[in-house]
């Protein structure tokens, strides 16, 4: 017999730019397309839909053509967490869907062993007209569960939500975040075995998202099966058992949840900064920087990406004559406001790992939040300004762990979040 909860087998999805999702039409369609998938799980399969993945190599054929996700195979052991990572538009949500019978697969199969519970992005899953009473029973019919069943588990859910009265109210009235509560409390109490969730994270308060992650876990330590798509590196590192990496609707592979954002991190990665020809520049130009190079952990065939909290380098490549020199960082945010700066002590300046004269700048937990950021260059000597270089580096900061903890949503608006304790005065009251 399998392990597997979930088998994923040459998965492609077409769309036809243009003319809308295939397969999904007015309510007829969607009755009929809903009763086929009740069908097919009972038979634990996704079917493909007539229509062929076609040949060629390239995620999209033609300007109107689009492959959503090209010969997509893997399979998610029992009792395991696996993560799903991938940059906007690499096929994340198509995927999910199709696993949770919400559309069809132009070609491949997969296969699902076990009653399945899925949280994907607001506006699927629930039923805007019905109540959110009513979407409880719903999805619990969906999942195979007696009114009874659903019944028994009814408070719960409410109480996980922390909807309270709204429950009664249609969910086309819910705020985004009410729905995801409602929506993350059906599909973790409703006891699937496996939970499907589409980065639910990033929606609700802080409060509510540990009460997320903490539901996840004790999910996972039953012995329980999830899959788990977020942008948020941090979340993927601290929750998977392992994770996959999908590339403009491709697999392109998985590993270790660090062997995974690495390979994430690569895909994006921005050439070092080659400034050695840059005319815009001030200072006697005794001494110059040739390349500014930034990269998370030891990530270095991936710089430009860097995760917050996590350990980051800069490498300040330099020549002509180095000894004495010091140099200054200084880091913008988006909006070109100064952010904080890293200033060395002079001295001889030299990579010891290449031997070529260069600055290693190293923070230990990057404290700057998730965003795009640019930085200046300076050098000094005896003698005064020898470079500076405006812009020199664009950094794009990723989500990651701060001391094991992730950014709650206000925190993202600040682009600084250092790592600090509280002290209460004889303890709290
Ligand atoms: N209904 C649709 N009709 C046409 N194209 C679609 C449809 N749904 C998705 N796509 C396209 O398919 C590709 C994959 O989209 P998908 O939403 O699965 O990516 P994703 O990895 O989930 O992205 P994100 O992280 O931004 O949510 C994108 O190019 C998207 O524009």
């Amino acid at each position: 017999m399998t392990q597997a909860a979930i088998e994923v087998r040459g998965l492609s999805k077409h769309y036809r730019l243009g003319t809308g999702p295939q397969g999904r039409g007015d309510l007829r369609d969607t009755v009929a397309a809903a009763a086929a998938r009740l069908r097919n799980r009972v038979r634990g399969r996704t079917p493909a839909a007539t229509g062929d993945a076609g040949g060629g190599d390239e995620a999209q054929s033609s300007e109107r053509d689009l492959w959503a996700l090209r010969d997509v195979g893997f399979d998610v052991q029992r009792g395991e967490v696996l993560g799903l990572i991938g940059h906007n538009g690499a096929g994340k949500s198509t995927l999910l869907k199709i696993l949770s019978r919400i559309t069809d697969p132009t070609a491949g199969e997969a296969f699902i062993h076990g009653r399945m519970g899925s949280l994907l992005e607001v506006g699927t899953g629930f039923h805007p007209e019905l109540t959110g009473r009513e979407n409880v029973f719903l999805n619990g019919a969906v999942l195979g569960m007696s009114r009874r069943e659903v019944a028994d588990k009814f408070d719960e859910i409410v109480a996980f939500s922390e909807i309270g009265r709204f429950i009664d109210t249609p969910v086309k009235r819910y705020s985004s975040g009410m729905y995801v509560r409602l929506a993350f409390a059906v599909a973790s109490n409703l006891e699937p075995e496996i939970l499907v969730v589409d980065e639910v994270l990033a929606v609700g308060d802080a409060a509510f998202q540990k009460k997320c992650v903490a539901k996840m876990r004790s999910f996972a330590d039953e012995g329980r099966t999830i899959l788990f798509v977020s942008h948020n590196m941090g979340s993927i590192q601290s929750l998977c058992d392992r994770a996959v990496v999908l590339q403009r609707g491709r697999l392109i592979g998985g590993g270790t949840p660090a062997e995974a954002v690495r390979m994430y991190l690569a895909e994006n990665a921005v050439e070092a900064a080659d400034l050695a020809d840059r005319t815009d520049r001030e200072g006697h130009q005794r001494a110059r920087v040739t390349s500014l190079r930034a990269w998370s952990g030891d990530n270095a065939d991936a710089p430009g990406y860097l995760l917050y909290g996590e350990p980051a380098t800069i490498r300040v490549g330099l020549s002509g004559v180095t000894r004495g020199l010091s140099c200054i960082l200084a880091v913008y945010d988006g909006y070109n406001r100064p952010v904080c700066r890293f200033a060395s002590k002079a001295a001889a300046a030299t990579d010891t790992t290449t031997d070529e004269p260069a600055f290693l700048c190293e923070v230990p937990e990057l404290p700057l939040t998730p965003g795009g950021y640019h930085l200046n260059a300076t050098l000094h000597d005896r003698d005064g300004l020898a470079d500076a270089i405006q812009q020199a580096a664009e950094l794009t900061i990723e989500q990651g762990l701060m001391a094991g903890r992730a950014l709650a949503t206000p925190q993202l608006e600040c682009p600084i979040a250092p790592r600090h304790a509280w002290a209460v005065p004889n303890g709290p009251a």
